[in-house]
């Protein structure tokens, strides 16, 4: 802050406090004025002293205002201060007639009698012994508390972290932090590596502490499982621990068998290289080969009659199934664990609806589920029968937010009731969501998974649609064949050229796939505004808002997700006064904008409400990749509220407002799984590393109606000759064949 002021002044009132953030308004009494202070703080109460830095803010509503940034209080100590801070109910078990009570015998020396002497508090009319010992211990945990904010408050840790590291350790914090601060990477959700590092440099433990090094191991590793890997060949690991720690080799090496002694880790010899997981990454792999095993252990045998029950669906429907397809309705009831893959328009929802229709007349239950919102309401659609998001299938407990493990009501002790679960848009399945999803089904439970292996990969860590495939181990049908109603869609003939590296054809004379050339990135940007903001809700009757999406393969320059989100604010949402604002880090919300998710809250709590404003559903968990539009930002409460698809409204609070993002435009990554009825495109130039052609693939087969490339044909033609595949490391595929061969050995 630029021009920073303290002020000193006894707190006279609490005019909003917001117990779990801390957010408090508050006027504050000082030797000059009365000043209405806002901003975190923690545990404080009415009649307290404080001393605050923070600047004075003009508040459109409000005037004039304290913004605090760090403060600290002190307990009151004239008589006029005690009482007014007994009064306030800051301690529990004293109201303001026992609070007179108490100052009118001891004045002054209240605070100590409370501390020090409660068999003389016990005293005072209506305190017996047991209540002047629970006070006494009430009054020792706030003055803990105090001295641990001002304690972190010394490190630079913000309030808002502060109150979430005490709320954590409680009276432990100084002692955990004091002896190693890189458990804060570990233990609270927003402090990195780098923050925690921050920390212990001006707490001044040493760059070669075992600590650090460990932490810096574990930060790679994780990193790593956020860019979608599931482990880091071990040489690479320790380059990037070399460079990032600047330690010697050896240390690392120490820190590395610490940390597998600890379980944290474990290294792997895989085709003579060895390769480091952070532990957890292991297990969910291994896990998952197993129960796929487990599941793949049950056939179940062919009704009679089969062939001529798919003859009657055949022709109540009026179409002829190709051999894969009729290979893949059979071996979908009759085996445990199949998958069936197909790029778009072949035919695999026509696929499932036979299997469901099949299963049912079994008098078998059937599950369907999908990893977004938008891919579960789609296939709603297509099968004509409620599907559901994995998330909410497998029934989301509320989860204290450090227990990853105990995220879901369904799992191996409350498992699905079902006969079978059809999980479609498997390429967006991680390893983490597969592995909660296969713990909540038992053998005898048909498992169909079905989504086109050429998407890119989960956003999350792992391979794993791939990765079952390719090991050869499950029973995978391939459909090839575009059906005749699919082939009069440019986008979808144009999609499997693009897969199979065949250039396609620019000249727009298909009604469905657009080209538009431009080449400098300024022309390419005001295009983009011209089409979002007339040409394209003209011609496809929707808006940005609800039917078209950007879709840039990166998030930097020009053209990337970050500089197209301001663009396209300023155009289709502009600074207006009735629209509140707020900046959070180097992003401006406003209200009326197009947000997205961008990542997992499972404790988020949503609602939808009527035109009544009754509230008709409600639940928990907004995740990675939902797209909704800020319906308020309220600077009283510092409060935002989304309202998503299907009439979800979440309230974060402004500290979590780094779960969001604009998203007018969003990375081809992002947008997987979903579908839109217009995808515009903007193709220049970028990292080779993203011009590759599975991503302009996946761009593509988002689209429903329209598909719009902005840019250069030869960028075009570019990404379609690279066949570069982003990397991602992941050993599903060698657990698989190791499970599956190890009990094969087993059984002969
Ligand atoms: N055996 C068949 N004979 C004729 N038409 C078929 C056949 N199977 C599917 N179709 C038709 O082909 C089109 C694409 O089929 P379907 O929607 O099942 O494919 P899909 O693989 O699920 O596509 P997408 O991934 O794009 O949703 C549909 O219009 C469907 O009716």
């Amino acid at each position: 802050m630029e021009n920073q002021q303290v002020i000193e002044g006894i707190i006279e009132e609490i005019i909003y406090k917001n117990e779990n953030n801390g957010y408090c308004v508050c006027e504050v009494s000082t030797e000059e004025e009365d000043i209405t202070c806002v901003g975190t703080m923690l545990s404080v109460s009415e009649g307290e002293q404080i001393r605050a830095v923070g600047e004075y803010v003009s508040h459109h509503t409000y005037g004039r205002q304290f913004q605090i940034e760090t403060y600290q209080s002190f307990i009151p100590k004239d008589r006029h201060s005690v009482l007014r801070y007994l009064s306030s109910g800051a301690i529990k078990g004293i109201g303001p007639a026992l609070a007179k009570r108490i100052v009118k015998k001891f004045g002054d020396d209240s605070f100590r009698i409370i501390e020090e002497e409660p068999h003389t508090l016990a005293t005072v009319k209506g305190i017996s012994e047991n209540k002047a010992r629970d006070v006494a211990e009430v009054f020792y945990e706030q003055r803990e508390m105090r001295k641990t904010v001002i304690f972190l408050q010394e490190y630079g840790i913000s309030l808002t972290y502060s109150i979430k590291i005490y709320n954590k350790y409680k009276e432990r914090t100084m002692d955990i932090v004091g002896n190693n601060p890189y458990k804060l990477a570990e233990d609270i959700i927003g402090i990195g590596f780098k923050t925690a590092d921050e920390i212990a440099m001006k707490m001044g433990i040493h760059r070669d502490s075992i600590n650090r090094v460990k932490a810096g191991v574990m930060y790679l590793l994780n990193r790593a499982s956020i860019n979608g890997h599931t482990y880091l060949p071990r040489n690479d690991l320790i380059d990037k621990a070399e460079e990032m720690l600047l330690v010697p080799y050896e240390l690392i090496e120490n820190a590395l068998i610490e940390l597998q002694i600890n379980k944290q880790v474990i290294t792997k010899e895989v085709d003579d290289n060895s390769i480091t997981y952070n532990m957890m990454f292991y297990h969910l792999e291994l896990n998952v080969a197993r129960k796929i095993y487990d599941l793949a252990q049950f056939d179940y045998e062919l009704p009679s009659g089969v062939d001529k029950e798919i003859d009657d669906i055949e022709e109540t429907s009026n179409i002829s199934f190709d051999d894969y397809q009729k290979e893949a309705i059979k071996e979908g009831i009759s085996n445990g664990v199949i998958v069936i893959t197909g790029g778009p328009g072949t035919g695999k929802t026509t696929t499932i609806n036979s299997i469901i229709e099949l299963l049912e007349r079994q008098g078998l239950d059937v599950l369907l589920a999908a990893p977004t919102g938008r891919a579960a309401k789609r296939m709603t659609e297509a099968t004509g029968r409620q599907a559901q998001t994995i998330h909410r299938l497998l029934e989301i407990s509320f989860m204290n937010s450090d227990d990853n493990n105990n995220r879901f009501e369904k799992h191996e002790d409350n498992p699905l009731e079902c006969d079978a679960l059809i999980v479609d848009e498997a390429s967006m399945v991680d390893i983490v969501l597969m592995n909660s999803l296969l713990k909540a089904l038992i053998p005898g439970t048909r498992l169909i998974i079905v989504g086109d292996k050429d998407q890119l990969p989960s956003v999350g860590p792992g391979n794993v649609l791939k990765d079952i495939i390719e090991s050869k181990r499950v029973k995978v049908v391939k459909l090839e064949k575009i059906f005749r109603q699919a082939r009069e869609s440019a986008i979808i003939m144009n999609a499997h050229k693009i897969n199979s590296g065949e250039h396609i054809d620019l000249s727009n004379k298909k009604s469905d796939f657009f080209y538009i050339k431009r080449s400098t990135a300024a022309a390419i940007l005001e295009q983009i505004k011209t089409l979002t903001k007339t040409r394209l809700p003209k011609f496809a009757k929707c808006s940005t808002f609800d039917g078209i999406q950007i879709l840039s393969p990166m998030r930097k320059g020009l053209l990337g997700t970050i500089n197209l989100n301001k663009v396209l604010q300023e155009t289709l949402n502009p600074p207006n006064k009735d629209k509140n604002e707020k900046i959070f880090r180097d992003i401006l919300f406003r209200e009326g904008d197009k947000v997205m998710q961008i990542k997992n809250n499972y404790n988020l709590a949503w609602q939808v409400k009527n035109d009544y404003n009754f509230t008709i559903d409600e639940g928990i968990g907004v995740f990675n990749g939902d797209i909704g539009i800020i319906s308020e930002i309220n600077q009283y409460t510092n409060k935002l509220k989304v309202k998503f698809e299907d009439d979800k409204v979440a309230e974060y609070e402004y500290a979590n407002l780094e779960e969001l993002e604009l998203a007018y435009a969003v990375t081809i990554h992002k947008s997987q799984g979903s579908e839109y009825p217009v995808v515009v495109i903007p193709l220049l130039t970028g990292p080779s590393m993203l011009l590759i052609r599975n991503l302009l693939y996946t761009a593509v087969t988002r689209a429903k109606k329209y598909v719009v490339i902005v840019g250069l044909d030869t960028t075009i033609y570019q990404m379609i000759d690279n066949d570069k595949e982003i990397e991602r490391y992941s050993t599903l595929q060698l657990r698989l064949k190791e499970v599956y061969d190890t009990m094969s050995e087993a059984i002969i």
